[in-house]
């Protein structure tokens, strides 16, 4: 790329796309760094994939704007924009009947790779996928398919690699395998916009992620999202309901609030469980408790999406 490299590698500013009568994804804005993972969350129909294809080019946004590895999202630079990406779309797409090496060659063919049997033996090795490279693709696990389509999704060499749930389907044992070969792509320094339904797959590997139900419902970073939404606890169980729990807590500077939970289980909302859990072990030793455990709260990436995407009373 020439000259100067804009902050952002993938920005959208009040984007939206419609079909018909019916929104596809609303309004949506963010910016994403140059070498971050982004995770993309959303329940079925939230307007992921519309919004992967909208930033990849292959559908034209109904309003709001958008660079992509750089570039404006306009028709102008469509072509420039692909050379630069990449789309692993949810369904691999391959050519079963092929090999696993013609397959490759084929699309490196079609998106006209310069010395393109170098690339191939590159990305073949970066998917740990050379020894499999004769075998026809219909004949492979639906996990070395896909590693086949995050090869081929790398023949350009994308400064921005699109993953629309690249585990969909996998087992445990797959799905790490990908979740491995993301990791390698990060280390590389590519930019990777990941959808997926799997929030611990989200947890585990981006950065950063938004959470999508038409509209965006939040932003950040999981950890930083967990603090936002969620009150930090402290839960405190005993073998003996204590004697004085409120003079007990009380006397902790820590401690905001306190209620019981359960017979002998107490949670404490504080500011920094870090600092007070040694302050609440000490008075609690000292009115003689039988202290069972003291642990802070965990809550999940999970935890902060089902408070945001408003799921409908009664639905799991
Ligand atoms: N080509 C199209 N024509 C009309 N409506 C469409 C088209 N593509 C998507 N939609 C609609 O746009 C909305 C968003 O769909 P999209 O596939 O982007 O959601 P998603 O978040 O990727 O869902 P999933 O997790 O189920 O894959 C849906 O209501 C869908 O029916």
């Amino acid at each position: 790329m020439d000259g100067m490299q804009p902050s952002a590698a993938l920005s959208a500013d009040r984007l939206s796309k419609h079909f018909g009568d019916r929104v596809a994804f609303q309004d949506v804005s963010f910016e994403i760094g140059y070498g971050e993972v982004f995770g993309f969350l959303g329940p079925n129909g939230a307007g992921k994939t519309t919004t992967v294809r909208t930033l990849g080019t292959l559908l034209t946004p109904t309003s709001g704007t958008a660079t992509v590895a750089g570039l404006a999202l306009t028709p102008d630079n469509a072509v420039e924009i692909r050379r630069r990406i990449s789309i692993m779309p949810e369904s691999p797409g391959l050519y079963l009947r092929l090999t696993v090496l013609e397959n490759l060659r084929c699309f490196a063919d079609l998106y006209q790779v310069p010395t393109a049997t170098k690339r191939i033996e590159h990305v073949l090795s970066a998917v740990h996928l050379t020894d499999r490279a004769q075998d026809a693709c219909g004949a492979l696990s639906k996990g070395l398919r896909q590693r086949v389509a995050l090869a081929r999704a790398l023949l350009n060499d994308p400064q921005v690699l699109f993953l629309d749930e690249p585990t969909s389907g996998l087992d445990p044992v797959a799905a790490r395998g990908v979740h491995d070969l993301i990791d390698e792509l990060r280390q590389r320094g590519v930019t990777i916009f990941l959808t997926t339904h799997r929030l611990d797959e989200a947890e585990r590997l981006c950065d950063r992620v938004a959470i999508l139900n038409t509209t965006l419902r939040t932003i950040g970073r999981p950890d930083q999202l967990r603090d936002e939404l969620f009150a930090r606890t402290l839960t405190v169980r005993t073998a003996v309901p204590l004697g004085a729990p409120d003079r007990l807590f009380g006397s902790v500077t820590g401690v905001r609030a306190w209620h019981e939970d359960d017979l002998s289980t107490y949670v404490l909302t504080v500011d920094d469980p870090a600092q007070t859990a040694p302050e609440v072990t000490r008075a609690l030793v000292q009115a003689d408790a039988d202290v069972l455990s003291i642990s802070p709260s965990h809550h999940s990436l999970e935890d902060v999406y089902l408070e945001l995407i408003d799921v409908p009373a009664g639905q799991p």
